[in-house]
């Protein structure tokens, strides 16, 4: 893939496995990066930098192993990072070997406090040094980014001078960073178009930000740059990268999405221009983000924009009611967009009527409006020392508020599991069924959660698919309690179950046990109804 000057949408360089992975304690395996490699790609980002292959032999492999198998002809482009040193370009040369697009992207410092403290080099040994190592760079590789690192606090003068050269030598991107996030979007804007005004080549090369987040305005100045004229963003999944982080590919990408009839414009384009201003294909935005957080082990905080666990989920009755009656009243983009199956109506004591009215019939309660008001009075007290009710705290509310009989369902009596290295996975498991008796069953699975579920399923005898397994951690240390939530599909309607316990297959059990309960009341209601219908139909 060859990027030419200046496309009209805006080139993703994703640089999760470079400067993500120097977030304290990212590191990656060179397995886990070779598979979020595959999840960026197809995510559709157009530049993976892989690694800094010089770093060590972990890096090297990790875009060497990435560069074969991903840098595929027609695949992302695969880049390596290098300073500008010899050493660090030959080993960047040798690990991108065989990608079918490859790209060096060298750099060094130029503002004077890292010239004088950290390189202990003049400007002109600086300028020297970028254009000979751009130049040797080129002698291995077409594509050849240069970076002058800490440009937000260079001499500008000094900053132009350069960025001339290193073109001349052969740069093909030329990529602004603000190292340690200290621009405002004022001056990220003043910046972008010092280099544009002052730099008679850069017209040859795709300008490029690197932003980082110390100030938290790391996705706004990579927006201000695009506005700007900047056809590259370097970004990342979650936002991690060094200290507080990189601009998130998420927001970024987002942003130009919803926010497209402002963008368009920057690009030449009608306000109302309807081809998107970059090649993600965001449906693919919430799995990556997972995997990046479940390999790096950097839990995406809950408020993050667009990934977190709260970023679709709506907890006051105000906002509740807004989004029952009209989504858009409350929600700029849909759940979807991202690949998340749906937003959530969270229940809590900021909730309303109409969200418990709607909640409630959903489990499949139509209740009288004086048994209603009973039971919303009742959520309100329960909700004022909860943080969350959930399905089963309103099935409790109706039965004790009102007349409805609740059916109890399939109880879980015993759970017992065999398995090891030389064993084959086993358990038994014993229910009492709705009608009082007492059964027992066996199955072997391919683990001991599979074990599980595929007994509870030859007791319950409720056709379902599993379409959903999560743990996590309630409390830490050795004794932490875990939270199994299972998804089960019965048609096109999914329930879901919820239990913990400090042994994850006992609460693998009663999560399952809770979602075939669900499904089982509703099949129960289904059949209520459809025999009230009949009995209509005969009376008619
Ligand atoms: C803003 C950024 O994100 S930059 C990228 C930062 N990422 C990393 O540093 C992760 C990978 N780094 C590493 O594994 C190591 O630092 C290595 C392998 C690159 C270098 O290790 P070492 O040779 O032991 O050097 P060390 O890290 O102690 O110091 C860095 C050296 O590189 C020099 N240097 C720093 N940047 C550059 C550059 N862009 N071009 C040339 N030299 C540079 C420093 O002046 C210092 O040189 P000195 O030892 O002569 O004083
Ligand atoms: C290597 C460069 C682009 C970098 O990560 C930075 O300046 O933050
Ligand atoms: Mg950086």
């Amino acid at each position: 893939m060859s990027i030419q000057p200046q496309p009209d949408r805006v080139i993703i360089f994703d640089t999760t496995l470079r400067d993500g992975e120097q977030s304290p304690g990212a590191t990656l395996l060179v397995e886990e990066k070779l598979a979020i490699a595959h999840q960026l790609s197809l995510l559709g980002v157009d530049v993976i930098e892989a690694g800094f292959a010089v770093a060590s032999p972990g890096d090297f492999e990790a875009v060497k192993t990435i560069a074969q198998q991903v840098g595929v002809l027609g695949g992302p482009i695969i880049c390596s990072l290098a300073r500008a040193i010899r050493q660090d370009i030959q080993a960047a040369a040798e690990a991108l070997q065989q990608a079918a697009h490859p790209r060096i992207h060298t750099f060094i410092s130029t503002s004077d406090i890292h010239l004088k403290y950290q390189l202990k080099k003049s400007r002109s040994e600086v300028m020297a040094i970028a254009q000979e190592m751009v130049a040797y760079a080129k002698s291995f590789v077409e594509d050849v980014e240069f970076s002058p690192m800490d440009a937000s606090r260079t001499d500008p003068e000094f900053l132009y001078q350069i960025l001339e050269q290193v073109i001349a030598a052969g740069a093909t991107t030329i990529n602004i960073p603000d190292t340690v996030g200290y621009c405002t979007p004022k001056d990220m804007a003043a910046l972008i178009q010092g280099v544009q005004e002052n730099v008679p080549n850069i017209d040859q090369v795709i300008l490029s930000v690197h932003t980082q987040n110390d100030l938290g305005l790391a996705t706004a100045n990579a927006l201000t740059a695009i506005e700007n004229g900047v056809r590259q963003v370097e970004c990342t999944v979650n936002g991690i990268g060094e200290r507080a982080g990189n601009a998130a590919l998420e927001e970024i990408v987002m942003a130009l999405q919803v926010r497209k009839p402002h963008f368009n414009p920057y690009f030449g384009r009608p306000v109302d221009w309807d081809a998107p201003l970059t090649k993600i294909k965001t449906q693919e935005i919430y799995k990556t983000s997972c995997l990046v957080s479940q390999f790096t082990g950097i839990v995406v905080q809950p408020n993050k924009a667009i990934v977190g666990a709260n970023a679709f989920a709506h907890e006051s009755g105000i906002h509740q009611d807004g989004i029952l009656k009209h989504r858009q009243t409350y929600e700029i983009m849909e759940a979807a967009d991202i690949g998340l199956a749906e937003n959530s109506i969270i229940l809590g004591k900021h909730s309303g009527r109409n969200a418990l009215r709607t909640r409630l019939q959903e489990l499949g309660f139509e209740l009288s409006e004086a048994d209603f008001n009973k039971a919303f009075m009742r959520f309100k007290e329960i909700a004022d020392k909860k943080k969350e009710m959930s399905d089963w705290d309103l099935e409790a509310i109706v039965r004790d508020e009102t007349q409805i009989q609740v059916d109890k369902g399939f109880q879980l009596e015993h759970v017992q599991v065999t398995c090891g290295d030389c064993t084959c996975p086993t358990a038994t498991i014993t229910v009492v069924t709705p009608n009082g008796e007492i059964s027992t069953d066996a199955a072997v699975g391919t683990g001991p959660v599979d074990a599980v579920h595929k007994a509870i399923n030859r007791l319950v005898q409720i056709p379902n698919q599993l379409i959903e397994f999560s743990v996590q951690s309630v409390t830490g240390g050795i004794d932490a309690l875990g939270t199994v939530t299972i998804r089960l599909r019965y048609q096109e309607r999914i329930f879901s179950g919820q239990a913990s316990d400090t042994d994850i297959v006992v609460a693998a059990a009663y999560a399952h046990m809770n979602a075939l309960n669900r499904l089982y009341r509703f099949l129960q209601r289904e059949t209520e109804k459809s025999q009230t219908s009949d009995s209509a139909v005969v009376h008619n």
